[in-house]
């Protein structure tokens, strides 16, 4: 059997992570979805939580497959089958690159800002699909210090939502102190407006991708997806657990 590499595009705050190789030579300095080549005896899936925990340090979850077909073209192997995971991060570690050089979360409006390895290209216009998708049903809340942005990152996960801070300083980026937090998250108004009242923000109800299928601004919203988990909606003054 031909060797099959498998990608993850790990989704979260309507973004997606790209991680920039560092070997072979030939691909070092290109940007690829994180993962490796599927050995004996394993499956796809497992190839990814393996890969995944080794590169990034991270639990993962599987949660589909796009239905794109890659390919990688070798000199010496004929060519490779190149599948990519959609996955999500499971519990709260961040993802650290341990092979990588460099980790970025890309909007859709930002998937063409990275050089791509080639064999990559060709999963771009089902990402761009599958993040505008989700970004019309995202909202941003505007935090001053981190470590509040941080808790509001945790308390809506523990709600059932999914939330992403989407201004943290990345990997090898220059440290920007006077920055505004911004935490996306799918929440309802009601509830992202309850934590910017809490912890002196804002509620910024501008779309994310001002490209959204969403429509023009004043457009109604789009229904929001069915949550995954349960939601509890806690009260602002304290948590009922
Ligand atoms: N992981 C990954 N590899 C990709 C992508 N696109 C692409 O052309 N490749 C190529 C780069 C490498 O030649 C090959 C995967 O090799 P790898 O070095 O990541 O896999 P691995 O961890 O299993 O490798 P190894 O060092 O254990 O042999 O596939 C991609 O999106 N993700």
């Amino acid at each position: 059997m031909g060797t099959t590499v498998v990608g993850a595009a790990i989704v979260r705050g309507g973004r997606v992570l790209a991680a920039r190789r560092t070997d072979p030579p030939n691909t070092a300095g290109r940007w690829e979805l994180p993962g490796g080549k599927v050995e004996p005896g394993e499956t796809a899936s497992g190839a990814i939580v393996r890969e995944l925990a080794e590169e990034l340090g991270v639990e993962v979850e599987v949660t589909g497959w796009l239905a794109t077909r890659g390919s990688i073209e070798r000199a010496d192997d004929g060519a490779w089958v190149l599948r990519i995971a959609t996955v999500r991060l499971v519990g709260d570690a961040e993802p650290q690159p341990a092979e990588h050089d460099a980790l970025v979360w890309l909007g859709s409006d930002e998937l063409d800002s990275v050089d791509w390895l080639d064999s990559d290209r060709v999963f771009l216009p089902e990402l761009d699909h599958l993040l505008r998708g989700l970004g019309g049903a995202f909202r941003r809340l505007v935090l001053f210090e981190a470590d509040d942005a941080r808790e509001v990152v945790r308390r809506l996960r523990v709600d059932g939502y999914d939330a992403a801070i989407a201004r943290e300083r990345l990997a090898g980026e220059d440290d920007d102190e006077d920055h505004p937090w911004a935490v996306l998250t799918d929440a309802p108004s009601f509830l992202a407006e309850m934590l910017a009242d809490e912890f002196d923000g804002w509620l910024d109800e501008r779309l994310d991708d001002g490209r959204s299928e969403r429509g023009a601004p004043g457009t109604p919203a789009a229904p929001q997806p069915l949550p995954s988990a349960p939601k509890r909606i806690k009260r602002p003054d304290g948590d009922p657990s």
